[in-house]
């Protein structure tokens, strides 16, 4: 069994130009809903009460392409002065033949790098052409990820970030090379943005419809509990609403469920030319994660550690 237990070590492997177009094929064929494609069951959830958190379990098997994988991930709504992390993860790659343990690697950092994936994937298909602004609310590690994968892959002119304490946004902004302003309200950081992502621990609305632009993208990646809200109704319903996974969303995005909205469609079906992209309209991207972004990103570490390990 190959052990990559460290989060820079699976970093170092990962790259945002060879990853994205993976996450995109396997979100198409995850919405083409073909066995011998894509087998990944909702998510199941043990909660942690004691702890605030939850274990997630994220089996996947890409019969076609050989990939058999599952997550463990713990997330937890962490008060304040905690120091540790809110999301942490461990991936296993299995032999589908022989069920043996190919690898096990950290899970941070491809939770990471795939969550941004898939939404920069959802920015490049429904942002409106032209786009300038970037507001990132929330400065933890999803707002690193999408920081990164964001200005990496598309361009824009200015990037604000908003958290809900200005110490946090101040850190971050010396965490990242580029230029980013820090804004002291949501209203502020979102007013006139084209693209808008949502990384919170927070579970009541922090993004209202009123102050998005029209037209505007949003990429909602928190609140992926049943209760848990990030966006207000205003902007749910003004909206055409996609997700990563119509299951996933329909039974733990509170933002959907509690909003009364209709997923218009997975952004696989986009991909694959069964939905259309309103670039025009306001957009949501409801991200909950899935295991076959894990899958991918994994296989993909994996190949790349066995080129570098053969190659010394
Ligand atoms: N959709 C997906 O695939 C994934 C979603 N997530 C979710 O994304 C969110 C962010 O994750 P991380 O960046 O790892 O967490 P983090 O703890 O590193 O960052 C969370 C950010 O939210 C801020 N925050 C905390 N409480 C808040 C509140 N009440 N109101 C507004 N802001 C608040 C924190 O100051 C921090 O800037 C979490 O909700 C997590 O569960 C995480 C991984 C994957
Ligand atoms: O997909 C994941 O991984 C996660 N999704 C939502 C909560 C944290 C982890």
């Amino acid at each position: 069994t190959w052990r990559l237990e460290s989060a820079r070590e699976v970093e170092s492997l990962l790259h945002y130009k060879e990853l994205i177009p993976r996450l995109e094929e396997a979100l198409g064929k995850f919405s083409s809903r073909d066995s011998v494609e894509v087998i990944q069951p909702v998510r199941s959830t043990v909660p942690l009460q004691k702890h605030n958190g939850f274990l997630g379990l994220m089996p996947t098997y890409m019969e076609n392409d050989g990939v058999l994988s599952t997550k463990l991930v713990c997330f937890y709504n962490r008060g304040a002065g905690s120091t540790l992390p809110s999301v942490s993860a461990t991936v296993l790659l299995l032999d589908p033949e022989s069920g043996h343990m190919k690898a096990v690697m950290d899970g941070e950092a491809i939770t990471s790098m795939r969550t941004a994936g898939a939404s920069e994937i959802s920015a490049k298909l429904l942002m409106r052409p032209g786009a300038e602004v970037l507001a990132i609310l929330g400065t933890g590690q999803q707002a690193l990820s999408h920081y990164n994968a964001f200005t990496e892959m598309l361009s824009f002119k200015e990037v604000r970030v908003w958290n809900h304490r200005r110490e946090g946004a101040e850190k971050f902004c010396r965490s990242v090379s580029g230029p980013v302003t820090v804004c002291g309200s949501v209203e502020e950081a979102v007013r006139g943005a084209d693209v808008i992502v949502t990384v919170t621990r927070s579970t009541e609305p922090v993004l209202c419809g009123r102050w998005v632009k029209p037209g505007a993208h949003v990429a909602a990646v928190g609140a992926c509990r049943p209760d848990w809200r990030e966006l207000d109704d205003s902007l749910m319903k003004e909206a055409v609403v996609y997700a990563d996974s119509r299951e996933g969303a329909m039974a733990e995005s509170g933002d959907v469920i509690l909003s009364g909205v209709e997923v218009f469609a997975e952004l696989g079906d986009v991909i694959n030319g069964i939905k259309p992209a309103y670039r025009e309209k306001t957009t949501v991207f409801k991200s909950l994660g899935m295991g076959v972004e894990d899958a991918v990103a994994a296989n993909l570490v994996y190949e790349q550690w066995k080129a570098k390990a053969y190659k010394l």
